[in-house]
């Protein structure tokens, strides 16, 4: 469970946080939806300790990111705009090595290798080099990376950039298993399908704060609007960030 409580956070000038609130719950999918400058990939990047917050108070399974990153990194599977991939190592090396880095044995390694490779259909690359990849193929394998080690917690920032209907389904499927799974995702987006798709609660934050959380159902309801987009856009106050 990831809970975090008024927190706040400036970049000079900038508040990028100005008293976020929310609780992210285990084997529920929760979508983080805010427009562009919205503080999201503030937030995510502050919850496995990368930025230290101004104020307010962050526990990822009871434990704060700030004082004990590396406990918390170690619950933790992060997927950031920045994939990481080494170009010259194939998708098999590049998992190996970091399943290797996570304490994973050889049997249970490869093992799960099957596993993510069936799960996110890389059948067809993962023999190849990255060097060439596409944005999909990119996002896919380090989207693998990320859950290679089963951590308990997920952190997505924008997952379905660039992937195309085949990789949007073995997305979801993902999602799906992990919430079995018992899982805590958080997932920051900005295609509504996909929050209706597969989220269980909703996280807006507009300004740096939290506007508003529920199921997508009960922000309908809320805001006496039967569209999640135009719900949306009402607790928001704009029309900026959305993609279709
Ligand atoms: N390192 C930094 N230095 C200065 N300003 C920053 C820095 N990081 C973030 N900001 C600012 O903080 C605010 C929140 O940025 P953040 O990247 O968290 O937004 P976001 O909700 O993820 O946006 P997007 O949907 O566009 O990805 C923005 O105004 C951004 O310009």
């Amino acid at each position: 469970m990831i809970e975090i409580h008024d927190v706040t956070k400036h970049f000079g000038k900038v508040h990028a946080l100005s008293g976020a609130s929310f609780v992210a719950r285990d084997g529920h999918v929760t979508a983080l939806l805010g427009p562009n400058g919205a503080g999201k990939t503030t937030l995510l990047r502050m919850l496995v300790g990368l930025l230290r917050r101004d104020g307010g108070t962050i526990a990822v399974d009871g434990v704060d990111p700030g004082t004990d990153p590396m406990t918390v990194r170690r619950s933790i599977g992060f997927l950031t705009d920045q994939f990481g991939l080494y170009e010259k190592l194939t998708t098999r090396e590049y998992l190996r090595y970091f399943g290797q880095l996570n304490g994973m044995d050889d049997a249970a390694l490869a093992r799960r290798i099957d596993e993510v490779t069936e799960l996110l259909a890389l059948g067809d690359i993962l023999e190849r080099r990255a060097k060439g990849f596409s944005q999909g193929q990119r996002i896919k394998v380090a989207l693998a990376r990320t859950l290679l080690h089963r951590p308990r917690n997920l952190l997505l920032d924008e997952p379905s950039r660039g992937l195309d209907v085949m990789s949007a389904r073995a997305l979801r499927r993902a999602l799906a298993a992990l919430r079995a799974d018992g899982c805590c995702v958080i997932m920051a987006t900005h295609v509504m399908q996909e929050v209706t798709n597969s989220c269980d609660d909703v996280i807006v934050i507009a300004g740096g704060r939290t506007v508003a959380q529920g199921t997508p159902q009960s922000l309908c309801e809320r805001t006496g609007i039967a569209s999640l987009e135009d719900a949306f856009v009402k607790l928001v106050g704009t029309e900026e960030g959305i993609a279709v």
